[in-house]
């Protein structure tokens, strides 16, 4: 059985995007209050005596849109600081990225991931739902910042949407040749928006690595990360490439994590709802973090029975939270 020992922290359910795959079209998303997203003493009590004292080692942050959370870097610094944690790091759509990317740094943040689904200032826009200002500039700002700063490994999540941005995957692939970055190629998971999934599908990371060694070649490689994705390399490129292939190779016998939600549920499998803890009414009811730790303990045991393994309900659309609610 995998040691289950890597946490994804959703800090926010809210977003200054709205990208096509993640939210569903048009709907209004009944956001998280305030009062009811875990307090930093909250998220930090849960992780200090619940989750280190069972073996996580790495923690995501993730969301909604981490950096939208208020005084981020302080949390950034308080998880760091604890000696448990081996592994660090953020999933961000890096618009808020570019004037804190060196204090993320200072504060323990040592890798991130940044989602980039196009090279193209226009389809960045149609993707991420911005019907205002340009926004690509700014994202690649970040970006920049981040590989400045020192960030490493710097990846680069692209989901890929037939007939809106699969046209682009040589143009993104091709970044990883001169820059120690790492692009990852994402398969389109039903569960932001069915709809979208429905009438444009997905592509498979063997069409696409095919796509990719038919220009240039491809090799096998291996990047520093605790996620399912793949690893190959152009050959004599900087960076790598990772392949998300979920929709057309189960990886969850090798499922390493959990997921805690912005206000406080564990989620054992991203694609199945079964199981889940409120962890933060139970604190709040006067619960002891020892039993919270026996009730997690058990999670844990039952969690082979519940991953998702393709198999299941899983992906059939009809999910009660987004991916930005769940935090990806
Ligand atoms: N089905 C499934 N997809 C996942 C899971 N974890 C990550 N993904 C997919 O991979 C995407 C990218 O994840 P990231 O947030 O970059 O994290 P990661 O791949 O674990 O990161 P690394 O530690 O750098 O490998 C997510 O948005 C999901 O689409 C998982 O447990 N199950
Ligand atoms: C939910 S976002 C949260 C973090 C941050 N806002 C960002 O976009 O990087 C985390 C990841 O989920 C991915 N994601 C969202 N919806 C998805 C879907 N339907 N299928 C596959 N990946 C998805 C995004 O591309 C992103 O890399
Ligand atoms: S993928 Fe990330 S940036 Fe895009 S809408 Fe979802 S949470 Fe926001
Ligand atoms: S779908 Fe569930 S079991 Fe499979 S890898 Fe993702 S979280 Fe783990």
């Amino acid at each position: 059985m995998n040691q289950v020992d890597y946490l994804r922290i959703s800090l926010i359910d809210r977003c200054n995007f709205r990208c096509q795959y993640c939210m569903p079209e048009g709907a209004e998303l009944d956001y998280i209050l305030n009062q009811q997203l875990l307090t930093d003493e909250e998220l930090l009590t849960l992780i200090q005596e619940v989750f280190i004292p069972l073996g996580f080692r790495r923690f995501r942050l993730t969301g909604g849109e981490p950096l939208l959370r208020p005084r981020v870097v302080e949390l950034v610094r308080a998880i760091a600081s604890f000696p448990q944690t081996q592994d660090l790091s953020m999933t961000t759509n890096a618009f808020l990225l570019a004037p804190i990317a060196q204090n993320l740094y200072d504060a323990g943040l040592r890798r991130i991931n940044i989602s980039l689904d196009s090279l193209d200032s226009d389809t960045f826009d149609q993707i991420i739902g911005n019907r205002g200002r340009p926004r690509w500039q700014r994202v690649w700002d970040g970006i920049q910042a981040a590989h400045r700063v020192g960030f490493d490994p710097l990846k680069l999540n692209v989901v890929v949407i037939p007939g809106v941005n699969d046209h682009e995957i040589l143009d993104l692939a091709a970044l990883t040749i001169d820059k120690q970055w790492h692009v990852r190629f994402i398969e389109f998971m039903p569960i932001g928006n069915g709809e979208l999934f429905s009438d444009r599908g997905w592509v498979t990371s063997a069409e696409l690595r095919q796509r990719i060694r038919d220009r240039w070649g491809l090799t096998e490689s291996q990047v520093c990360g605790a996620g399912p994705a793949d690893i190959f390399q152009i050959p004599g490129a900087k960076g790598t490439l990772g392949f998300i292939s979920q929709m057309s190779e189960c990886f969850c016998d090798r499922c390493n994590r959990m997921r805690l939600s912005a206000d406080g549920w564990l989620r054992p499998c991203l694609l199945n709802e079964t199981g889940q803890i409120d962890l933060k009414t139970s604190l709040r009811a006067g619960i002891s973090t020892t039993q919270l730790r026996e009730q997690v303990r058990h999670l844990l045991a039952i969690k082979p029975e519940i991953n998702f393994k393709g198999r299941d309900t899983g992906t059939s659309g009809t999910y009660s939270r987004t991916m930005s609610q769940i935090g990806g």
